[in-house]
């Protein structure tokens, strides 16, 4: 007779673990919108197990292979035996319930703790931790003594600093340490560690506190609109960079945030609200709809596209990249016509900055050149040069003219999540 009890059901929370994880392997997809799409699961649970998969995958699938537990029990699911063994060996280090497959996984967790233990971990150093002070709400003067009365160390750095030894400085930072970012005011750095102890901080959930990846601050940075300006973001949801925009503007002036997704529409109010802005006019439209008529006096333009998102850190991929060329082709057409739209339908505009998470040639310097093409009375400017020149990674050489006024922030090296940036003038018509 069988050990096992068959009418204990595996837990729900694994069963959809494992459907989604399921699909995205079929599909060879990122996972990050179905899980959004399971409206009732506990997403906090999912996202923790498929990042574990994500993680270790190969030494997951290595030890299923090598202890033959798939094999040996030929009516487990793949996915579901996947998701129990990421939650037994890397995450919870238990499994709930006494269905079939629990016990089966279980019952051979020495073997594949043994054979996890064999195999070449290659295990990257996480980057920091960045948290961008929101000043609608927080002075950076008030976050720093509340930073020192809890005990936070700040570790000073010269004014006149190199980007390399800067680098080094992050690197190095204690776990009770921070420091003040070298290019994006107001943007505090801490270690790596310090990742979770934020994401739950009340600083966070109230708005006072940013968390914002340092590449995705220069976006404003560079657009460095002043207080009193008009400002278009073209694609402005889920609001992260609407917001900085703001900051930087002293909450004076007007920011038209144009999104075409409904609930990411939703969204963006929902932020921008409880964050403090007061000069955000969000409107629900495509932005390819968007001109002057809606939104007069444009002088700043932001533009930050759908991409393939490549770049992205927190992405919980289950595959390799691969290059999907008829995917980018499509994207890139996308951001031309967006791009060459706020060049062409705003006579009052002076500076554009065009980014995305991508580190395609083909969404980047390629656009970038299609841009200029078709729309000559624009120029590029400088971005490393807007940044002192405390920057390392420019675009491509081989684009003239192009790739070497443009900005890459590489996670490797600049220890950010992979953006691409450039920045736009309007040659004076005298
Ligand atoms: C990369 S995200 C923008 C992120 C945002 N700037 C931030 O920092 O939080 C791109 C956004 O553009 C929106 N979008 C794409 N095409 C659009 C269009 N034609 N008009 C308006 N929004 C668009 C997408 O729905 C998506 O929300």
């Amino acid at each position: 007779m069988s050990k096992f009890n068959h009418s204990v059901k595996v837990p729900t929370q694994y069963k959809v673990t494992a459907k989604i994880l399921r699909t995205a392997l079929e599909r060879q997809q990122s996972i990050k919108s179905l899980i959004f799409e399971e409206k009732h699961a506990r997403i906090g649970s999912l996202h923790a197990v498929l990042k574990h998969y994500s993680t270790n995958r190969g030494a997951i699938d290595n030890a299923i292979e090598e202890t033959g537990l798939l094999k040996e029990n030929p009516k487990l699911d793949p996915a579901l035996a996947k998701v129990l063994v990421s939650e037994l060996i890397f995450g919870r280090g238990l499994l709930n319930g006494e269905s079939r497959p629990v016990q089966t996984v279980r019952s051979y967790k020495e073997r594949l703790q043994q054979a996890i233990s064999g195999t070449e971990l290659q295990k990257k150093e996480p980057n920091p931790r960045y948290v961008r002070i929101n000043t609608n709400l927080f002075s950076i003067a008030d976050a720093l003594e509340y930073l020192a009365r809890n005990e936070w160390r700040r570790r000073e750095l010269n004014a006149d600093i190199s980007y390399n030894d800067f680098l080094a400085a992050i690197r190095t930072l204690e776990e009770d340490e921070f420091t003040m970012d070298l290019h994006v005011e107001g943007v505090l750095i801490f270690h790596p560690k310090s990742s979770h102890y934020w994401a739950c901080h009340n600083l966070v959930v109230t708005k006072m506190f940013i968390l914002q990846n340092k590449a995705t601050c220069l976006a404003a940075e560079l657009l460095a609109p002043p207080s009193g300006a008009t400002v278009l973001d073209m694609c402005a949801a889920p609001g992260m960079k609407t917001l900085h925009i703001c900051n930087v503007m002293k909450n004076q002036g007007r920011i038209y945030a144009v999104e075409q997704s409904r609930d990411r529409f939703n969204a963006l109010c929902n932020i921008t609200e409880l964050a403090g802005c007061q000069i955000v006019n969000p409107i629900l439209a495509d932005a390819l709809t968007i001109g002057p008529e809606q939104c007069p006096d444009v002088e700043y333009v932001l533009v930050d596209p759908s991409c393939s998102g490549n770049g992205m850190q927190n992405r919980i991929s289950v595959c390799d990249e691969v290059k999907d060329d008829k995917r980018l082709s499509k994207l890139a057409g996308l951001q031309i016509k967006i791009l060459s739209h706020a060049m062409s339908a705003f006579p009052n505009v002076k500076r554009i900055v065009y980014c995305t998470c991508s580190l395609w040639k083909e969404e980047n310097e390629q656009v970038v050149q299609r841009c200029l093409n078709l729309n000559p009375s624009f120029k590029l400017l400088n971005c490393k040069k807007a940044l002192r020149n405390k920057w390392n990674n420019v675009g491509d050489k081989a684009y003239p003219k192009i790739g070497k006024n443009c900005l890459y922030c590489l996670p490797d090296q600049d220890l950010t999540d992979g953006i691409f940036l450039a920045m736009f003038e309007k040659i004076s018509a005298d």
